[in-house]
């Protein structure tokens, strides 16, 4: 019997960002492993065009949750959508809802966060600060409050090389922040916004460390911990390979590569891709969420959640794996042949955008003018270089994370949580990983057929044969113009004749 399972049975869990990618794993595997918990209490912002109901009922009806449907068949009953927006103050909770929350939550698990990597600093000290300040408020105020988990990223110090589980200073202090953001005006926020982020690339490596300050500061008594996942991919395992459902991370870049927009990315290969399953990130949480319920350890724990240091893969293993993976299940309807590479300085970097990118874009968007239609190619190539833009930092560098606490919990387990909340990724088969990911975004995201696969490699074969009469064009021509200038060229072009 799983000790873990058994702990979440008769608990009312708390989750924030349940309607996020982590937050929909997070439900099944409770629904799935613990059918007996008394309710799970999502905190969920209106949508345009569908009630709190019809989101979340929308999320328990989709494939991911169809094996819940078996040992849960009541799991619709044990949800309790509540309409929130973590922008607002309290959350814009209703006062009746607010009682219930604080009367009756057991753990919560706080995910909800922006992840954009631009967003404006007011917004993300808002969602990823302020918001937890506010959370943490709510759960001093409940009397049967076991465990409260953070969930933040394993980059929320990558201005530092090595890192270990602990939470580090920040140069000011958040409550600075988060005050000067109320009164200071958007214009000033953009000009200190570099000041501030200091050595970190964007604001939600910023604000992510700052919320991780506040969890520590402002804790008081309550049994806390914080998980420090790294770059989330699709599922490794649970409830089956390969389940993913936003462009996030490396999943829009491999869309893009796999539709041949995507032809060179600045990466080192060498770097350490510290991706990590799904799955892995939600079996470490609940095993986590029982630890701190049950131990209560003295201190706020902070649990690396990472591959790296223990099962490593580079970006160049993972990049060939990709390429691999495309020409057994290609993506439908690509635009050129799948075939990027990697670029390791500016000048190349630039060179390659301009041929393979940029160039591509305008040819293609001329030929949509020309038969009538709207160009679109040079806006969707502008945006694509921005997220490369915006990834390369993660992708030249490489990390190491200290995993001493999550390496403790694991032997803190039973053989059968150890199988059941399974998060130890020496177990991992990269290659199986990469290719099931390449597979899940292809059904999940771009929700492509397998029976179309045929269709798809007839498809490439004639951009293949298209590619060739392209470039032998292009050589005649260039050949052509070089005879009719030069003597020389003329001779050898006779002699070969
Ligand atoms: C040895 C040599 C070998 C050679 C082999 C070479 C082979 C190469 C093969 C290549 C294969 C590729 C696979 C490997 C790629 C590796 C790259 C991995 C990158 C990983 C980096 C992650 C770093 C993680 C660090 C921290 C982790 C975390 O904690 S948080 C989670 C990460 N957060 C994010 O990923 C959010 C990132 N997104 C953003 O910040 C923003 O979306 C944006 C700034 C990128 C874009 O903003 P913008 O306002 O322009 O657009 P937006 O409004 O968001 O969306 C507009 C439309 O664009 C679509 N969209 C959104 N995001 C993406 C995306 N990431 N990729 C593509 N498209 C995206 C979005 O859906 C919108 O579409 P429409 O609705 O249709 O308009
Ligand atoms: N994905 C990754 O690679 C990594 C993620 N993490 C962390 O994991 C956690 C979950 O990330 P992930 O699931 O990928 O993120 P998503 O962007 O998929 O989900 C974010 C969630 O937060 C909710 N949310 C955002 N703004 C508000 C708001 N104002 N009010 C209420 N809810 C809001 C979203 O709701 P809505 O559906 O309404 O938008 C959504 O449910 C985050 O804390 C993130 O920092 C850490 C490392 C890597």
């Amino acid at each position: 019997m799983s000790m873990i399972a058994a702990f979440y049975g008769g608990k009312s869990i708390l989750i924030t960002g349940a309607t996020g990618f982590l937050g929909k794993v997070l439900m099944e595997k409770l629904f799935r492993t613990s059918p007996d918990l008394k309710v799970i209490y999502v905190l969920v912002r209106p949508k345009q065009g569908q009630t709190l109901q019809q989101r979340v009922f929308q999320i328990l009806d989709s494939k991911l949750f169809e094996k819940v449907k078996e040992v849960c068949p009541n799991v619709h009953e044990k949800i309790r959508a509540i309409s929130a927006d973590l922008n607002q103050n309290d959350f814009a909770i209703s006062k009746e809802d607010m009682q219930e929350l604080l009367s009756h939550t057991n753990i919560v698990f706080h995910c909800a966060a922006t992840v954009r990597f631009d967003d404006h600093l007011r917004h993300a000290v808002q969602l990823n600060v302020t918001a937890t300040q506010q959370l943490l408020l709510m759960a001093s105020q409940m009397p049967k409050l076991e465990a409260f988990i953070h969930i933040s990223t394993a980059f929320s110090n990558c201005n530092l090389k090595h890192i270990d589980e602990v939470v580090y200073p920040c140069p000011v202090e958040p409550k600075k922040i988060i005050d000067s953001m109320e009164w200071l005006d958007d214009a000033i926020i953009d000009e200190i916004t570099p000041k501030l982020i200091g050595d970190r690339p964007n604001t939600y490596t910023y604000t992510k460390a700052l919320g991780e300050v506040v969890v520590q500061q402002e804790g008081g008594n309550l049994n806390i911990a914080i998980i420090r996942p790294s770059i989330v991919g699709a599922t490794w395992q649970e409830p089956f390979p390969g389940w993913v459902d936003n462009l996030n991370g490396p999943s829009g870049l491999i869309i893009a590569a796999g539709k041949g927009f995507l032809r060179s990315i600045r990466a080192t290969p060498m770097a350490v891709a510290d991706l990590i399953p799904a799955d892995t990130v939600v079996n470490l949480t609940l095993a986590v969420g029982w630890y701190t319920a049950v131990h209560r350890p003295k201190s706020t724990l902070v649990y690396h959640c990472t591959s790296g240091n223990l099962n490593p893969c580079n970006w160049g293993k993972m990049g060939l794996q990709v390429l691999a993976t495309f020409e057994k299940i290609p993506f439908e309807r690509a635009f050129r042949r799948p075939n990027a590479d990697f670029t390791t300085n500016n000048i190349t970097t630039h060179y390659w955008n301009a041929v393979s990118h940029r160039a591509p874009a305008i040819i293609y968007d001329f030929y949509l003018r020309l038969t009538g239609r709207k160009p679109r190619m040079t806006k969707l190539m502008n945006r694509l270089l921005r997220t490369l833009s915006m990834v390369e930092y993660f992708i030249n560098r490489s990390w190491e994370w200290s995993t001493y606490n999550t390496e403790m919990l694991m032997s803190a387990l039973s053989p059968e949580d150890q199988r059941v909340f399974n998060f130890d990724v020496r177990q991992l088969n990269w290659l199986e990983y990469i290719e099931n990911y390449v597979l899940g975004v292809k059904k999940y995201l771009l929700k492509e057929d397998m029976a179309g696969i045929p269709e798809a490699k007839q498809h490439l074969k004639r951009l293949r044969n298209i590619h060739y009469l392209f470039n032998t064009a292009l050589f005649l021509i260039a050949w052509r113009l070089l005879i009719a200038r030069s003597q020389v060229a003329r001779n050898v072009w006779f002699f070969i004749m």
